[in-house]
């Protein structure tokens, strides 16, 4: 019986060389853990190494210090079980979207016939709304039809991990909203276990189970992960009805107007802080009426 936890980021950093002397730092001491079917958004400034982290979890860069764990391996390099979808849909232009799904799946399926191929494929892009598009190239699709293309591509891996990149951010607030819906449905009903990076506080209110927030880099770090205890059947457009989605909003917003450049001021000033541990926050303002209810690693509630 696998464990709970599927990802373990255990103290990493990015360092490049940096011009004249020296080094810098994009980001430091970094620790993290994904349980399986958890549904994680990292939101901080442009610059702070979202795309970074994300990029070593795939296994397309490799961090200066540290390790990162999945499944109880160290990762050492890309793994068709962890699929990336990035916010530019890198799909190939002269395949069809059936040719472009069938592909991922043949390379993750080598022994599978040619049928049963297509059979996977064709599933995953009726899953996400394309069947009627699917002999057409990626040149005669819209910039949403080419996101699904890429989302039914990384599902049809069938993947440990998702990993996202902005996914949305280049769409139409419509087709955000939808493509949002869907991609929660299919997570939610599969128990796909995601990280997501966003710069949308909405997107990530309505997708995610925990949101990491990233101070400014460089020397970035997790300044601490909020969990989100909204009830895991929202529905987007009724968000801003329920109890305790402001006292949330609110907590995120203030962290990346302030909290986000000041909380380095923080540290300096004697914040007792254990990066191994960022503490969890619960943002449901008490009866008192001001704070957020300090919680432990585990998200439970302490005394403050
Ligand atoms: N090869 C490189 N050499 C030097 N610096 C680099 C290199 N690659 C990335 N960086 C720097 O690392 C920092 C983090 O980049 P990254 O793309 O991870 O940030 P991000 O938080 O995802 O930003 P955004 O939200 O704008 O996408 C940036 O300041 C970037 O300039």
């Amino acid at each position: 019986m696998p464990g709970k936890r599927l990802i373990s980021i255990e103290g990493i950093a990015k360092r490049y060389p940096r011009k004249g002397e020296g080094e810098l730092t994009i980001f430091e001491d970094l620790w993290l853990s994904i349980d399986r079917g958890e549904f994680v958004c990292i939101i901080g400034h442009s610059g702070c190494g979202k795309t970074t982290v994300l990029n070593i979890l795939a296994g397309l860069d490799t961090p200066s210090e540290g390790v990162v764990i999945v499944d109880g391996k160290e990762i050492s390099g890309p793994s068709l079980d962890r699929a990336v979808i990035f916010q530019g849909h890198a799909l190939l232009p002269w395949m069809s979207v059936l040719g472009n799904v069938a592909y991922a799946v043949a390379a993750r399926h080598r022994d599978w016939p040619k049928a049963k191929v297509r059979e996977h494929a064709m599933r995953f892009i009726d899953l996400v709304g394309l069947g009627p598009a699917a002999n057409r190239k990626p040149s005669e699709l819209s910039g949403g039809m080419k996101q699904r293309v890429g989302i039914a591509r990384a599902l049809s891996l069938e993947p440990k991990t998702l990993l996202m990149d902005e996914p949305f951010s280049a769409l139409d607030a419509l087709t955000r909203g939808t493509l949002q819906d869907e991609v929660r449905r299919i997570c939610v009903s599969s128990d796909q276990t995601v990280l997501m990076i966003t710069h949308d506080v909405d997107e990530a209110i309505y997708l995610a189970d925990k949101i990491v927030l990233m101070t400014n880099g460089p020397d970035a770090h997790v300044a601490e992960i909020v969990k989100n205890t909204l009830p895991r059947d929202r529905v987007r457009n009724d968000l801003h009805r329920m109890p305790g989605y402001y006292d949330l909003r609110n907590h995120l917003m203030d962290f990346l107007v302030t909290r986000s450049a000041t909380f380095k001021d923080e540290l300096a000033a004697g914040l007792p802080y254990d990066f191994r541990s960022p503490p969890v926050v619960v943002p449901i303002v008490t009866k008192e009426g001001a704070e957020p209810a300090p919680v432990d690693a585990k998200g439970d509630r302490v005394a403050s």
